[in-house]
């Protein structure tokens, strides 16, 4: 997502995908202004007016083809050797430009020599293989236990488009910071000032310990509960939506669906859509995700983390962040445009990427956890 000056105001642009015409923003999103918030106005998104009572269609708006492509590391069935030799070629020319994590280890060793490494995790597709189930996107016990060596060495973030008592649920390390609903709802380490006025609020985790709690879309919260049971209601004849409450925001999945239903699945989401012109649309691994307005992501929760942890504006620092997604995208925006970090793809099919580097699926992501906690511990001795 970037976020791109017009005239006086910030407007939401998502970027196009290889392969890809268009990401559907919801096209009825109409300006506003935030009232009665205690955050800094920075935080709200003004959205371009559009004529009123005008709804695009859902295949000219790009909504059909964001959704056809939109789960790239599902790969189609192969037919025959030469496609196979094809899909090879092009992933093998694709990695010059996203080396593996793993070949380039050494590189990444030296550019993070004596300096400290943050750590930064997406959760579904990079800790977790994707399942059709969201409710059975398990953690194995190997990466489960990867992760929490990780973290004995390097200050650690899950940060997730789930909701965050379920990711945390999921992963089960109580050493780990998280963030869910894609960083709008953020459970860090109690931090002094910030200097982004931004309101914090003190609470105690589930182990006694004093945390910080940063819920940039709290406002949001009777709004969103109240799609998601619109949604769960225009979605229910259609066999195998499903719509998943992440507190800040819904996703509506269509993995399960017919492909020649996804148009219904589209437009029912359409509909409910343009009664709520402070809600935007984004797209996500066969899921449609309905978040606020709001110039809040997975890249401003990573910049919001190192500030609390005392690593933000240091040279000494390298934020390394892994994630499959789009959303993910923010986060590896953040990193490389301020030549402050690496991004890492979880991918097995090209795409294109801010990010720098890449793993092909959750078990490398696994085999680089470890080689960074080897790495740490040889350079100790
Ligand atoms: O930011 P993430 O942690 O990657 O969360 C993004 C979405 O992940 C989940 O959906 C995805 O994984 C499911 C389980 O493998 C899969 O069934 C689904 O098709 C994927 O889109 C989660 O259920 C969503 O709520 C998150 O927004």
């Amino acid at each position: 997502m970037d976020i791109k000056s017009s005239h006086t105001s910030p407007v939401l642009a998502d970027p196009a995908p290889m392969n890809e015409s268009m990401l559907g923003i919801h096209s009825g999103l109409l300006p506003y202004s935030p009232t009665g918030t205690a955050f800094s106005p920075a935080l709200f998104l003004t959205i371009p007016r559009r004529k009123p009572g005008i709804l695009d269609d859902v295949r000219s708006s790009g909504w059909l083809d964001a959704m056809k492509s939109s789960s790239p590391t599902h790969k189609k069935v192969i037919k025959d050797s030469s496609t196979e030799h094809d899909s090879d070629t092009a992933y093998h020319n694709w990695m010059l430009k996203y080396p593996s994590a793993l070949a380039s280890f050494e590189q990444i060793a030296i550019c993070a020599k004596r300096k400290r490494v943050a750590l930064f995790l997406d959760y579904d597709g990079t800790l977790s293989p994707i399942v059709d189930n969201p409710d059975h996107a398990f953690m194995s016990n190997s990466m489960r236990a990867a992760v929490k060596n990780a973290a004995k060495y390097f200050p650690t973030a899950i940060i997730s488009g789930r909701c965050r008592d379920k990711v945390c649920e999921f992963v089960g390390l109580n050493e780990l910071y998280y963030a869910g609903s894609h960083g709008m709802d953020i459970m860090g380490p109690v931090q002094p000032i910030s200097k982004d006025q931004v309101k914090c609020i003190r609470s105690i985790d589930k182990q006694g310990k004093e945390v910080s709690l940063f819920q940039p879309a709290s406002e949001f919260l009777p709004m969103i509960d109240e799609v998601f049971r619109s949604l769960v209601e225009i979605t229910k004849d259609i066999a195998g939506a499903k719509v998943e409450n992440n507190k800040f925001c819904v996703s509506v999945h269509y993995r399960n669906v017919e492909e020649k239903s996804w148009t219904t699945i589209a437009q029912s989401v359409e509909e409910i859509l343009k009664h709520y012109p402070r809600l935007r649309l984004t797209h996500g691994r066969k899921v449609l995700e309905v978040r606020p307005v709001l110039n809040w992501d997975k890249g401003k929760a990573v910049e919001f983390l190192l500030e609390s942890l005392g690593l933000s504006n240091c040279d000494n620092v390298l934020p390394i962040y892994i994630g499959d997604d789009r959303t993910d995208e923010d986060a590896f925006k953040v990193l490389i445009e301020g030549n402050r970090g690496y991004g890492i793809l979880v991918s097995s099919v090209p795409k294109e990427s801010n990010a720098s580097y890449s793993l092909r699926d959750p078990s490398e992501v696994m085999d680089f956890l470890k080689c960074l906690v080897r790495w740490k511990k040889s350079s100790a001795l």
